[in-house]
């Protein structure tokens, strides 16, 4: 253990230390100058500013522009003002808190002892040039993360250091003033953790880079893995780790690498907000946010009403009683799986040979091209072309097409009938036209004839413009239909088919799945297969540019959405994280025990983490919920102390909400800064928030699919919302055998509540959930009130 004498000799370096980085602060300043005020915003208009490639996706290289591109335009003055801009606000973060770490390490040969201090950005000494603080990135820092006192090494790139590490110290540091420091064994101190853990929550997540663990290291500085899947408990830090993953990356690949060519999806946008902090805080610069959701919206939104993930996920809750329910539930499951895949592609094989579907092209009620012309047409091209060129090859055909129906069109009644309503600029426009057709020769429109065959070709020209949009943009096939005919035309079915066990209701499922699209509806478990089956026919729009994928909450993925994001993303690495205790939705999970992202990403390019140690909660809350799963015993609660998960039972709804009530009242006396009562579905959300808020002494919040922030407080919210976030304490809204009782309700309610850091509370009107029942019962504490009058 550290001595007084040593913690004075360690604060005088901090002193000494930010003394010089102010230094280096002012002169940065100056540097600086105008651009000090600028922020570097988010990008919001991701989706619309990226290359669309018609090829395949493996033709990477045919896309012309591209992000990366994009990046490339900046010039280079602007970009030595962000790098300069970006040093200094890392200076004004290490000047209060310099580093948080030292490792002593004799280097194998040397005899002199090198200390090694780490913060969250590099700093030098002006004149020697030492290292006065590494960043916590750099190579010889993974000592501290992944050695112990002992023999060690490190790798850099020229190769293996060997040598001994005979220190391993932590500290707090704030404002400059040395608060805690430990000297610590293999694993960052638990004590320093504990301190961290046992803070109240935020409204934002915090980086966790002074105590990040050794599995978590693992996934942080994984370099090697194409694709790379995290299956870790609630708690165990998987979103904490990709975040810390994006910063190492952003330095380890720092010439080549820039924060849009990283891309994180989120379950909502109230995550997104939740932990957009992180990297700021690390002094740098976010990463593209965004979901699935968002995605869809923009490439299908137009042409269907697409349902989102948490409507489908309220059907699949609380409309048991629907006499479609058990197909429905078929439905989503069948859909989302690679079977499904398989059968799309094998749609697409098809089509290569025979029936695709056309729209014509109309004009004015007239049919141009019909769309039987335009499939002979189809067929007619060497089918060794792919499906993607003949269609590009059949747009500039009906381009032509399309011109010499222009043409024909130059003397029909309905175009004089137009030159008659032709405004003041429209003659100027067709004056313009005139002037350079006549290149110098008498400009004025003293020939009848030649007037008004300008005139009608602006007039044709103009009239014919949305169709030549539409032609150039492929809409004449005929997705929407070619969607339908899996659902409604047998011999499609059963030629793609074959070898596929169908689900049992499939004529239910088809019967539905047909009306909807006919009401131009496109149910969630549709949305992917729909865009993929377009997509490969019109070509995948990929995004080249970027390089890394994180996908957090993976579980939330099926196998089709997964191979989806592969094909999109062909020069990006993934990363998946997520915990299959955790999948609610009724779809098929990547995540699932016998995990088809080995068939999906081919094994040889795909590692797995798991991490078994849960971070967030208290022993006491960690030990209950892991009872409630099947192999819950894998996980292992950090050692923080609290109290024991409480179990109250009611008869009557106002005597449960009186007590809930007096519980919230007490938990604020006490200071609990974020308290969440978390209901099963949206509508009991919202019940809830009516009755309870205006009797509650602070503002509630009610929390929406919608919401953007997330706030301290009281919130009431629905469980699938809460999914990734925490609270100090929650209370959960009815934990009744009512509420969570089927199989598919049990992850839904260990995801609930899993989201207690510190004290949880769950209400049940009526018999308990089976899932509390299996709980042993000194697990919790337990309380009835069923005498209520
Ligand atoms: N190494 C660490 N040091 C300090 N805090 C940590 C560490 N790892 C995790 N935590 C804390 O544990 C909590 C849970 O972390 P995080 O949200 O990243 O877990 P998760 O695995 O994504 O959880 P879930 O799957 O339940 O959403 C957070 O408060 C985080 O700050």
């Amino acid at each position: 253990m550290s001595t007084d004498n040593e913690w004075q000799l360690e604060q005088e370096r901090v002193d000494e230390v930010t003394t010089q980085i102010r230094q280096a602060i002012e002169k940065l300043e100056k540097e600086v100058g105008s651009v000090r005020g600028e922020v570097v915003e988010m990008r919001k208009d991701f989706w619309d500013e990226v290359t669309i490639n018609f090829s395949e996706a493996d033709d990477v290289g045919e896309t012309s522009t591209n992000l990366r591109q994009q990046s490339e335009v900046l010039s280079e003055r602007e970009r030595s003002h962000k790098n300069t801009f970006q040093a200094l606000s890392k200076m004004n973060k290490l000047v209060s808190n310099p580093y948080f770490g030292r490792i002593d390490f004799i280097e194998e040969g040397s005899k002199e002892k090198e200390s090694i201090y780490l913060g969250i950005a590099s700093f030098l000494s002006e004149k020697e040039q030492d290292f006065l603080v590494y960043d916590w990135r750099a190579p010889i820092s993974n000592l501290y993360y992944d050695g112990a006192p002992g023999h060690s090494s490190y790798d850099t790139p020229s190769g293996l250091i060997e040598g001994e590490i005979t220190l391993k110290r932590q500290f707090t540091i704030r404002d400059a003033d040395i608060k805690f420091m430990f000297d610590t064994g293999v694993t960052i101190g638990d004590q320093l953790l504990q301190a961290v853990l046992s803070r109240s929550s935020d409204a934002t997540m915090k980086s966790i880079v002074a105590t990040i663990q050794k599995e978590q290291n693992q996934i942080i500085r994984n370099d090697k893995s194409k694709y790379l899947i995290v299956q870790g408990a609630a708690g165990s830090g998987k979103t904490s780790a990709a975040l810390q993953r994006v910063a190492y990356l952003l330095y380890k690949d720092r010439e080549h690498l820039k924060a849009d060519q990283m891309i994180l999806f989120s379950p909502n946008p109230m995550f997104n907000s939740y932990v957009s902090t992180v990297l700021p805080e690390l002094g740098e610069e976010n990463m593209i946010q965004t979901t699935f959701q968002e995605y869809l919206e923009r490439r299908i939104g137009r042409e269907y009403q697409l349902e989102d993930p948490f409507v489908q996920l309220e059907y699949v809750l609380s409309q048991k009683d629907d006499p479609s329910y058990e197909a429905r539930i078929q439905g989503i499951e069948f859909k989302s799986s690679p079977s499904f895949l398989t059968m799309i592609t094998k749609y697409r094989e098809m089509l290569a040979e025979k029936g695709m579907m056309f729209r014509p092209l109309r004009f004015l009620g007239k049919e141009v091209v019909s769309a039987e012309q335009i499939r002979i047409k189809f067929y007619e091209y060497d089918q060794s072309i792919r499906i993607a060129n003949r269609l590009e090859l059949l747009k500039d055909w009906l381009l032509k097409e399309l011109s010499l129906f222009g043409k024909s069109e130059l003397n029909a009644p309905w175009v004089d009938e137009q030159i008659q309503l032709l405004s003041k600029e429209d003659y100027h426009r067709a004056y313009q036209r005139l002037k350079r057709k006549q290149q110098g020769k008498k400009e004025t429109f003293d020939d009848y004839d030649l007037e008004r065959e300008i005139l009608a070709k602006m007039v044709v020209s103009d009239r014919l413009k949305p169709l030549r949009k539409w032609v150039k943009a492929i809409r004449f096939v005929d997705t929407k239909k070619l969607y339908r005919a899996i659902f409604n035309d047998p011999e499609v079915l059963s030629f793609i088919s074959s070898g596929v066990n169908l689900p049992a209701a499939w004529e239910e499922i088809s019967r539905f799945t047909t009306d909807q699209l006919q009401a131009q509806e496109l149910a969630y478990e549709d949305t992917t297969p729909f865009l993929y089956l377009k997509d490969s026919l019109l070509g995948f729009r990929i995004f080249t540019g970027i390089r890394h994928v994180i996908i957090d909450e993976a579980q939330d993925y099926s196998p089709f959405q997964l191979a989806f994001f592969k094909r999109i993303f062909p020069r990006a690495k993934i990363t998946a994280l997520g915990d299959f205790n955790q999948a609610i939705y009724a779809h098929s999970s990547v995540l699932q025990a016998a995990s088809p992202l080995g068939e999906i990403f081919g094994t040889e390019s795909t590692e797995v983490i798991r991490l078994t140690r849960s971070y967030r909660s208290t022993k006491e809350i960690v030990e209950f919920t892991k009872a409630m799963l099947p192999n819950g015993e894998e996980i292992v609660p950090f050692n923080r102390e609290g109290e024991l998960p409480a179990v109250h039972e009611f008869t009557q709804s106002g005597k449960m909400e009186e007590a809930i009530h007096h519980q919230l009242e007490q938990l604020i006396s006490e200071g609990y800064e974020s308290i969440a009562v978390i209901c099963k579905t949206a509508d009991q959300s919202k019940d809830v928030y009516e009755r309870m808020s205006n009797k509650l002494s602070i503002p509630s919040k009610l929390v929406k699919k919608t919401t953007l922030g997330f706030d301290k407080g009281v919130q009431i919210i629905p469980a699938y919302l809460a999914k990734g976030v925490e609270f100090d304490a929650v209370i959960i809204y009815d934990g009744s055998k009512e509420m969570y009782a089927a199989e598919s309700e049990r992850k839904l309610f260990y995801t609930a509540c899993t989201r207690a850091m510190h004290l949880l509370d769950i209400y049940s009107l009526g018999p308990v959930s089976p899932f509390i029942a299996d709980v042993p019962s000194e697990k919790y504490k337990r309380s009835k009130e069923l005498q209520s009058q």
